[in-house]
């Protein structure tokens, strides 16, 4: 393809400003040809007036990379410069993707394709509670492997990172979000750059890494990973939006796409002539990216302006297919993708599952510890619901009235083991689930390390928390004083938030959207807390609904609670009141003995073990990554 630009052949309408720019390198012809792509098309199936249409995003799209390289794509918005790029960096969902895309000569094995690339996705998704160097370090710990890197490997290549990217002075300070403020917008995606770069991947995608930074900090930005992939060879893509004149000369070449086709494709320093060699010759004074961008960009403000506007990118296309198609026959060989064998790994092994999973559950430690609201609220949470309910069942006799109360105050304990322990939790676990979404499209660990990870930093958090709850509320209301039945009671109440927290992962496995799932959640819930065995004695209940309660976390609870504390226990009726006189008629009329209190505890962590297996499967699932190879 480079012969393409043979500048000799452009010397009429030469411009001063298609010189080759300082900044650029000038990359060896012979460099190896890290990705090559032939005759992409993309296609998706769309409706229009309630009719099925085919629509043609990529129109047979061809280039290559080399090492060393970097290559902007620009067109104007909706060109198609993030379809390629994704369809490059194998990341494209749906629709119909053809033509060949070969990596270092093979086609593409997904897995090894993953891991020796990186992908820098638009939105910088990290944990906002990290600084600058745990980010790095944690990301060089999970990605780089153990019989390669020591730690002091691992340790000094995140220290050459934070160096090539100029992130010293922000080291230490956290990565930050919305609500707490933390590194520049520029050091943000820096540090999102230098997780990808750790690996020293043989290409590299950006996807607008300079959108929404200032000028300055834009051509910091593209002139870093310019420099790295010169220093490190590797290979570089970038979408890029209207770069000015400075940052376009950055790039070793430039692909120009509109309306999915190839406008230009090649080397930067001749693009202005080439431009000027078909008549559009770009002023003295303009920027040329700008220039090139109006060229291709449709005029809708009138259907004449329109018309004119489709018959100049035709123009623009054609000429470019005719130029790259002359003089090049002999090097333009089309891939035909079945010849080719499939990219084999030189040597890149996984860390074993130990290690990933105590890094993650390390740093999932710290950023529950480091999540002030979300403490604070569990902690408030279990205070406050104590001394209330507490309160609420003050001091409880053994007289008629107090059979219900105690019932009252076993039940609310069942609540508080359910929506108080789900619903902050959930939440957390969908940005934890984003993150890890993200950090696995590039082979980071593995799905199991991750999610016993949750589990075992999630049922600490929410026992500890509720166990302040649990005495508080059991001396203030003055359940049963004994050792055993006090740590019985314990113990149901740990199973049941063990299952509370299992369900969560489940909930938040199965279901995609946190919008679906804060639907899904408290539902389930509710049915959970109806059919508990307080509202209605399970026995009465609709033979269509009985089943429901072997399912049931909290009527297993509940009723383990309740035999715990009526067991062996009398009640003084008051002369002529009509009461039960002992804890076993309690047992029996609200029908809750049907299992012993040991019985129902192995149910709930049979429940919790349940919804663990059938959350891990689900969640396997569902962040399977669907994209279409080539
Ligand atoms: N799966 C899809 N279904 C329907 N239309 C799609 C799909 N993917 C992309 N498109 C359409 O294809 C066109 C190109 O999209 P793409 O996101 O690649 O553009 P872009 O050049 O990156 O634009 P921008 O600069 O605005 O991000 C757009 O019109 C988009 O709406």
């Amino acid at each position: 393809m480079s012969s393409y630009f043979d500048e000799e052949a452009m010397t009429e309408g030469s411009n001063t400003q298609a010189r080759q720019s300082p900044n650029q390198s000038a990359i060896a012809s012979d460099a190896e040809v890290i990705l090559k792509w032939d005759n992409l098309v993309y296609e998706v199936k769309t409706k229009v007036d309630k009719q099925q249409t085919v629509r043609r995003i990529l129109h047979g799209i061809s280039g290559e990379v080399r090492a060393g390289e970097a290559i902007a794509l620009i067109g104007s918005s909706g060109a198609g410069k993030t379809t390629l790029l994704n369809a490059l960096s194998g990341r494209i969902v749906g629709g119909e993707l053809s033509g060949n895309i070969l990596f270092r000569g093979a086609k593409r094995n997904p897995g090894s394709f993953k891991r020796l690339t990186a992908y820098v996705q638009q939105d910088d998704l990290m944990h906002p509670l990290l600084t600058v160097q745990e980010t790095l370090s944690y990301a060089s710990k999970l990605r780089l492997p153990n019989n390669q890197y020591t730690p002091a490997d691992k340790a000094e290549r995140v220290n050459t990172v934070i160096r090539q990217l100029r992130l010293e002075a922000a080291r230490n300070t956290r990565i930050g979000d919305a609500a707490t403020r933390g590194v520049s917008g520029g050091e943000r995606k820096r540090v999102s750059i230098g997780t990808e770069l750790l690996t020293d991947p043989k290409l590299l995608f950006l996807d607008e890494p300079t959108s929404g930074l200032d000028s300055n900090s834009s051509e910091m930005v593209v002139e870093l990973v310019k420099k790295i992939s010169v220093e490190q060879n590797t290979a570089t893509i970038m979408t890029i939006h209207q770069p000015n004149a400075r940052i376009f000369s950055i790039f070793d070449k430039v692909i120009l796409l509109s309306q999915g086709r190839l406008v230009y494709f090649g080397p930067t320093s001749s693009s202005i002539d080439y431009f000027a060699s078909i008549g559009y010759q770009c002023p003295m004074h303009e920027n040329p990216a700008d220039y090139f961008v109006d060229l291709m960009t449709l005029d809708y403000r009138s259907d004449e302006a329109l018309a004119k506007s489709k018959e100049q990118v035709n123009t623009l296309v054609e000429r470019f297919a005719e130029y790259s198609g002359s003089g090049t026959n002999s090097e333009k060989q089309s891939i035909n993708g079945n010849g080719f064998a499939i990219y084999e790994e030189p040597d890149m092994p996984r860390n074993n599952w130990f290690h990933e999973y105590s890094t993650l559950a390390r740093r999932d430690w710290i950023n529950a510890l480091r999540n002030i609201p979300f403490m604070a609220g569990q902690g408030t949470q279990a205070v406050f619901m104590a001394l209330l309910i507490g309160f609420m069942f003050f001091y409880l006799k053994h007289d008629a009235l107090s059979i219900n109360n105690r019932l009252g105050v076993l039940f609310i304990i069942c609540v508080n083991a359910t929506f108080p322990v789900v619903m902050p939790m959930l939440t957390l676990y969908y940005k934890e689930r984003d993150i890890m979404v993200r950090e696995r499209s590039s082979a980071t660990y593995r799905v199991t390390s991750f999610y016993v990870s949750k589990l075992t930093t999630f049922i600490p958090i929410a026992l500890i928390a509720n166990t302040v709850f649990f005495i508080g509320v059991y001396f203030i209301s003055h359940l049963t004083f004994s050792a055993g039945k006090f740590f019985i009671g314990l113990a149901t109440f740990y199973s049941l938030i063990t299952v509370s927290v299992s369900f969560l992962l489940m909930v938040g496995s199965a279901v995609k959207s946190i919008e679906f799932g804060f639907v899904v959640a408290p539902i389930v819930l509710t049915i959970q807390i109806l059919f508990g065995g307080l509202f209605a004695n399970p026995h009465t209940i609709t033979p269509v609904l009985r089943w429901i309660r072997w399912v049931n976390p909290v009527q297993y609870a509940f009723s383990s609670f309740s035999q715990n504390e009526f067991r062996g226990m009398e009640f003084i009726c008051a002369a002529g009141e009509q009461c039960y006189n002992t804890g076993a008629q309690v047992i029996d009329a609200y029908s809750v003995g049907r299992f012993t209190v040991w019985q129902n505890i192995l149910l709930l962590l049979m429940l919790a073990f349940v919804d663990i297996i059938v959350g891990y499967s689900l969640l396997r699932w569902t962040a399977k990554p669907r994209s279409i190879w080539l």
